[in-house]
């Protein structure tokens, strides 16, 4: 619903008919996949991915986080936090088995709402921020730099390493990733299908900040969020809008290009090999 009227026009302010009052931050009708706290001093509100075992991000998960930045955003929160539930991963990525030889009707829904939760970060009207306490491969990374700010916790991986299993990613995806690192590297580590550790995401600046825990991480991600408190938040947003309107509007003016480009390159014996032995390969780590 907010999507769709920041899609009308990037540049007005959301005309949110919001009749929820603030706080009241139940699940309403999602599956219960996420969840949300509302920190009662700060008004920041925490958005967990609560889906065992690793986040994987299915339509149900999708369709609950996009519900719940809505919810987040109509409620007047200072500011939304990205974390896990898990404590080992932030999340997995895209479901693979939503990829794999695929009912084209679901999977034109599947990546719709992708498309759809990758607006919903990018447009989120208040101050984003991930705290990335586990892994963050693929998607899970993609949604991290739609955020504004990053703290991630050691001995994780993060990235996109969508070649090596003949993946490619549409371009509104690497936009994403550029937003965050120069171009240069974006290149290399896109062609290398590369996933950096933590420290190695915090030398080339994919994060910001490195935490020892994930109370930590919180407490640095609501820092963030605390610096724009002498902003006005009407300004802010706008700005912030009009700094990420060429990348959304990369997605936004052929939305129906880029899901044939994908639901044809999945279909390919190229990608539904590359995947097939991915998949194996996950199933022979055990
Ligand atoms: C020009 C047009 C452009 C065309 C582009 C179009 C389309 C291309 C699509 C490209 C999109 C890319 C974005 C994505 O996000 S694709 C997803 C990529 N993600 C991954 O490859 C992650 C795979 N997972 C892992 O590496 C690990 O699971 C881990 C996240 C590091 C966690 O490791 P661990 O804690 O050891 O857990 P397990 O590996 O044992 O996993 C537990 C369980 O979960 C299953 N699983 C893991 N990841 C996924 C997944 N992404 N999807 C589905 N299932 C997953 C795993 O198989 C285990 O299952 P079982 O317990 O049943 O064995």
């Amino acid at each position: 619903m907010l999507r769709n009227s920041l899609i009308g026009s990037l540049r007005q302010i959301k005309p949110i008919l919001c009749s929820q009052s603030l706080r009241s931050l139940s699940n309403g009708a999602n599956s219960g996949l996420t969840t949300i706290e509302v920190d009662d001093k700060s008004g920041i509100a925490t958005l967990s991915m609560n889906l065992p075992p690793v986040n994987t991000l299915t339509l149900n998960l999708m369709h609950d986080l996009i519900d719940s930045i809505n919810q987040i955003e109509c409620n007047k929160s200072r500011g939304l936090i990205l974390t896990s539930s898990n404590d080992k991963v932030f999340s997995a990525g895209l479901d693979l088995k939503e990829l794999y030889k695929p009912d084209q009707e679901r999977l034109k829904e599947f990546w719709t709402i992708f498309q759809d939760l990758w607006l919903a970060l990018h447009l989120c009207g208040i101050p984003t921020a991930a705290a990335i306490n586990g892994h963050a491969p693929a998607a899970g990374c993609i949604m991290a730099t739609a955020c504004e700010y990053r703290v991630m916790l050691p001995d994780f991986v993060i990235g996109v390493h969508a070649t090596r299993f003949s993946f490619l990613v549409s371009k509104w995806m690497m936009l994403s990733y550029q937003s965050v690192l120069p171009r240069r590297i974006v290149e290399r580590a896109l062609n290398q299908g590369k996933l950096f550790s933590t420290q190695e995401a915090l030398e080339v600046g994919l994060i910001d900040e490195v935490a020892g825990s994930k109370k930590e991480a919180l407490a640095q991600c609501a820092a963030f969020i605390g610096t724009f408190d002498k902003a006005n938040p009407i300004a802010r947003t706008l700005t912030k809008r009009m700094c990420r309107d060429s990348d959304v509007t990369e997605l936004l003016r052929d939305r129906a290009g880029d899901l044939r480009a994908c639901v044809d390159y999945i279909n390919t014996p190229l990608f539904q090999e590359g995947l097939s032995a991915h998949l194996e390969g996950l199933k022979e780590k055990k």
